[in-house]
């Protein structure tokens, strides 16, 4: 067996009703004042409302840092640090989607080690000392709680990731409450993300591994269990249990083997379209997967039965088929979009979507089954473009 290694937050709280006792937990961390890193939207749903009264209840000073903008922009990240240095916070906690969970990543940081975010990008730049780090998501969704990872958009637009294992907190609080009113659409697209996460690990080409198998395996089959039940009714708290744990499980797994193809091509139309993370993966998903099939089958054809319990395996090549048949199913049963064109993506946008999509070949690309070239990633986008059905060969 190759050798690998494995690392992850050691300490994981998972419950409805967790985030209520985040107290406790801080008092274990000798917080005195802690910085509450969200976003407008979640706050006002009072989504911070019970880790807010139990820091108070705690004695613990607060505050609240509702700039969390999507994508996390690195001028955020750099002004939430500036004012932990100003006002001596000395522990961070995030409450909110992958957006929050990256910021605040970077803020506790950069609040105890003022490198220059420039000087960071990239693998195992991040050396220095942070700040203790409790993640509590409200997206089921990036998994971004128990990955080393954090993703930013610089001011020139461009997605860049800092990768160290001093972005993994120090307490994943992991609450299905908090997830409830994420409204139908959100509930797609960030449960989709997490899926390209799983099947991303499980078909990477350079350190996939027994458990990063293993994650992703149980990762997907919670997701493609529950993500339509949740799509149709998100007052179902034991699905979006189930949906929470297998985004976490598949975090995990991509964390050790990093995702591909999928997400190089979904980054540039964040970039350049500002759209959603999650419905930039949904949208590209099945037309890569159809695109690696001919290097993948084996591997798709192993996750065909994962998807669907029911099915009957058949040989690898109608399992492979059948398996991305069935993602495509899911994008369509969950609401997302057929075409790049719902995204107001035309026939002139694909080459320069293309050209950015191949930006990621050293960091993301080398992990994809398949290899392929700005023409191949060209002819994804167009099959994308053209809709559901067949992708490029
Ligand atoms: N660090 C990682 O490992 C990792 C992995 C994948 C993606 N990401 C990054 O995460 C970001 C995407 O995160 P996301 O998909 O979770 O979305 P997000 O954090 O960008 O949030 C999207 C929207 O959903 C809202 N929202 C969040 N939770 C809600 C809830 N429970 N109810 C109602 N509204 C809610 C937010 O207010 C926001 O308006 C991107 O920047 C992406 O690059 C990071
Ligand atoms: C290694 C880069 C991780 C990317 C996270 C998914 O957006």
């Amino acid at each position: 067996m190759k050798a690998f290694t494995f690392q992850t937050p050691t300490n994981i709280r998972f419950g409805a009703g967790a985030s209520s006792k985040i107290g406790e937990l801080l008092k274990g961390y000798k917080a005195a004042h802690v910085l509450l890193v969200t976003d407008e939207k979640v706050w006002a749903a009072g989504l911070t409302r019970n880790a807010e009264a139990a820091i108070a209840e705690a004695g613990i000073a607060l505050t609240v840092f509702d700039g969390v903008v999507v994508d996390a922009p690195s001028h955020v990240i750099e002004a939430a640090a500036e004012i932990c240095r100003e006002r001596g916070v000395d522990t961070v906690v995030a409450i909110g989607g992958g957006s929050a969970l990256d910021t605040a990543k970077l803020v506790a940081y950069l609040a105890k080690t003022p490198d220059k975010l420039d000087a960071i990008y990239g693998v195992d730049r991040a050396t220095g000392d942070r700040l203790p780090l409790l993640l509590v998501p409200t997206t089921a969704g990036t998994g971004s709680e128990v990955t080393p990872v954090s993703i930013v958009k610089t001011p020139n637009n461009e997605k860049k990731a800092v990768i160290s294992p001093r972005l993994l907190p120090d307490c994943a609080i992991l609450d299905p409450e908090l997830t409830l009113g994420l409204p139908p659409h959100l509930t797609a697209q960030t449960g989709i993300d997490a899926m390209a996460h799983a099947i991303e690990a499980y078909t990477g080409k350079i350190k996939k591994n027994p458990i990063s198998d293993w994650l992703a395996l149980k990762a997907l089959a919670l997701l493609s269990a529950n993500l339509r039940k949740v799509c149709a009714d998100g007052s179902d708290l034991e699905a979006r249990s189930e949906m929470l744990l297998g985004s976490m499980l598949a975090g995990m797994a991509f964390a050790h083997s990093p995702v591909a193809a999928v997400h190089a091509l979904a980054y540039p139309i964040g970039e350049i379209f500002h759209e959603a993370h999650g419905l930039s993966v949904a949208l590209v998903l099945p037309y890569v997967l159809e695109f690696n099939r001919p290097a993948a089958e084996a591997l798709y054809a192993e996750l065909s039965d994962v998807i669907q319990p029911g099915y009957r395996r058949q040989s690898d090549a109608a399992d492979a088929v059948a398996f991305i048949a069935e993602i495509e199913a899911i994008c369509r049963d969950c609401g997302v979009p057929g075409s790049l064109s719902a995204v107001g993506i035309g026939e002139g946008d694909l080459s320069k979507l293309a050209e950015d999509a191949m930006k990621q070949k050293d960091r993301l690309l080398v992990n994809n089954p398949r290899e392929l070239d700005c023409d191949q990633a060209r002819a994804i986008y167009a099959s994308a473009l053209a809709g559901r059905g067949p992708a490029a060969d």
